[in-house]
């Protein structure tokens, strides 16, 4: 079909809520009553209606979101060559940061020094984050370095296997990419960069809700039936969340992990969030205005339907019904809740804290694992576990998986290893194949079937491990000051 041809005044007469067009890379789009639902918030949206919103959206997209979202029928035309200059903004090329030689890079932490100098502030600003003074985030590193191995020597393992069975496929390793939004943001090859190095180390990537490329885009660079998981964010607008899962399932998703705790926006800060800034260098502060955060800033709150804040139990049937799919809770925080999903005849569990960015202060995702071995052994062994948050070294996926963990999931050290590219996840995965077979090597065990819990001594963390639903002392309600009789 060949598109019409649209002057640059038509476009600009387009600007009203209930009549809006938008140019994205040289086609005009309709996009009349798009902005209230736009996942990124409204306002990115309203200010560039009748307008070219190439540069903003290609920050951030893959060129085939905007289609595979609206449908092809909201393409009402191109904008005619004449006008091509006016109103198409070139992008603005942005400097090239030196960084090491990606051989250099030996461990993760080295990667996450590189994406802080290499990122664009808005990136690292985003992709670093955790809600509030980071209390969760800081400990979920932190715990696994309480847990100590117990090694057993003379057992034979100068040769280790580090693959497993997950959900009735083998995976060469125990670790996948977790789910993360708006990749892009981090590579221009964002998801696409992510699925390839999973697909190369023979592991099912996690596909976010909100991810830059649309889902076939990235379903695309996979071979035919390479697994995936789908994380879902429930839309508020339940048909919106039917074509979605729908689209999920259809792509081929093995199973659908429903992240449940992000209902609400949590107060996102930066990671230099204790610092206010002084920013002396005006030219610098204007032209990157759009970049650097304001002092203390917290991310935005979206105010649309992207996800639903009342999303409750009964909902998880109707997953499952709508994909016929497994599905696995991603977010629990408490053993109580993990006894819930399995009663609630979900596959699987992801123990998680969105990565310290849901609530601060909510326990770090080891101890959750450790508290539903002391409540409610039981679902051990009927119900698979992932578990992420604060996972940098091969050691700490071996104590997670000595804990039952069948695997666990990866989230920003992928990402600033993606300032390399492609290349630069490969060699994250690299580093941690090597570093998990050498800790299972020194451990003793030549395959991740011989992990067991008597392999890591918890005796730093046992004494937080709650055993009850109850605080073991504390009553409600406490008698009130002038409440009380006296
Ligand atoms: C039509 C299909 C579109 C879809 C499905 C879509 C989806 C999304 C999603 C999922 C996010 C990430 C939200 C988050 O991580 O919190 C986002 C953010 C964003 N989108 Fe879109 N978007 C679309 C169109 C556009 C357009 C046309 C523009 C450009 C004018 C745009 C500009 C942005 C920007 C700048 C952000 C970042 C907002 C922020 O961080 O404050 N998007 N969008
Ligand atoms: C930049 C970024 C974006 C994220 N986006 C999502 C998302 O869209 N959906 C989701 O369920 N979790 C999301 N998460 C949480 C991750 O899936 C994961 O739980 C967390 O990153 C694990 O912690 P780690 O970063 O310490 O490995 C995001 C995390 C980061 C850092």
């Amino acid at each position: 079909m060949t598109l019409r041809k649209i002057s640059a005044s038509e476009i600009s007469s387009h600007c009203h809520e209930d009549d809006a067009w938008i140019v994205i890379n040289g086609t005009v789009w309709d996009i009349t009553g798009f902005a209230a639902k736009h996942p990124g918030g409204p306002k990115v949206i309203a200010d560039h209606v009748g307008k070219d919103g190439s540069s903003m959206y290609n920050d951030i997209h893959g060129p085939g979101l905007i289609s595979s979202y609206l449908g092809p029928e909201k393409q009402v035309g191109v904008v005619d060559d004449l006008d091509k200059d006016s109103l198409i903004k070139e992008a603005t090329k942005e400097p090239v940061i030196p960084k090491p030689d990606l051989k250099s890079i030996v461990d993760l932490s080295q990667f996450e020094q590189v994406a802080e100098m290499a990122l664009k502030r808005r990136a690292w600003s985003y992709v670093s984050g955790a809600t509030e003074d980071g209390v969760t985030h800081d400990a979920n590193c932190e715990f696994y370095r309480r847990i100590f191995f117990r090694p057993q020597v003379l057992n034979g393992a100068g040769r280790v296997d580090t693959s497993t069975v997950f959900m009735g496929k083998k995976c060469a390793v125990p670790f996948f990419n977790a789910p993360t939004s708006s990749v892009k943001l981090t590579h221009p090859d964002g998801e696409l960069a992510l699925a390839r190095a999973s697909v190369a180390h023979g592991v099912p990537p996690c596909l976010p809700t909100m991810s830059s490329y649309a889902l076939s885009e990235i379903v695309d660079v996979m071979p035919p039936s390479h697994p995936f998981f789908f994380q879902l964010y429930m839309n508020l607008d339940r048909s919106e969340a039917e074509r979605t899962l729908r689209e999920a399932r259809d792509l081929g998703a093995q199973a659908i992990l429903v992240t449940v705790d992000l209902p609400v926006m949590s107060k996102r800060q930066n990671r230099d969030r204790r610092q206010v800034q002084v920013q002396q260098d005006i030219e610098t502060l204007e032209k990157k205005e759009e970049e650097i955060p304001a002092a203390g800033a917290w991310s935005h709150t979206p105010t649309n339907i992207a996800i639903d804040p009342d999303l409750q139990w009964k909902d998880i049937e109707w997953i499952r019904k709508v994909t016929g799919l497994p599905v696995i809770l991603k977010g629990i925080q408490s053993a109580v809740d993990a006894k819930r999903a399995f009663e609630h005849g979900c596959s699987g569990i992801y123990i998680s804290n969105h990565g310290g960015r849901a609530l601060d202060t909510a326990p770090p995702a080891i101890l959750v694992l450790l508290e539903i071995h002391a409540t409610c052994p039981e679902i051990l062994g009927k119900i698979d576990i992932m578990i992420d948050g604060g996972i940098r070294r091969g050691s700490d996926i071996l104590k997670a998986i000595c804990l039952g963990a069948n695997v666990v999931l990866i989230g920003r050290p992928f990402l600033y290893a993606l300032s390399y590219g492609e290349a630069g996840v490969n060699h994250a995965f690299d580093i941690l194949k090597h570093e998990l077979e050498t800790a299972m090597a020194l451990l003793g065990i030549s395959s991740l079937d011989q992990a067991h819990p008597g392999l890591v001594n918890t005796s730093l963390l046992d004494f937080m491990v709650y055993r009850g639903n109850k605080h073991p002392w504390a009553r409600y309600p406490v008698p009130r000051i002038g409440g009380s009789k006296l």
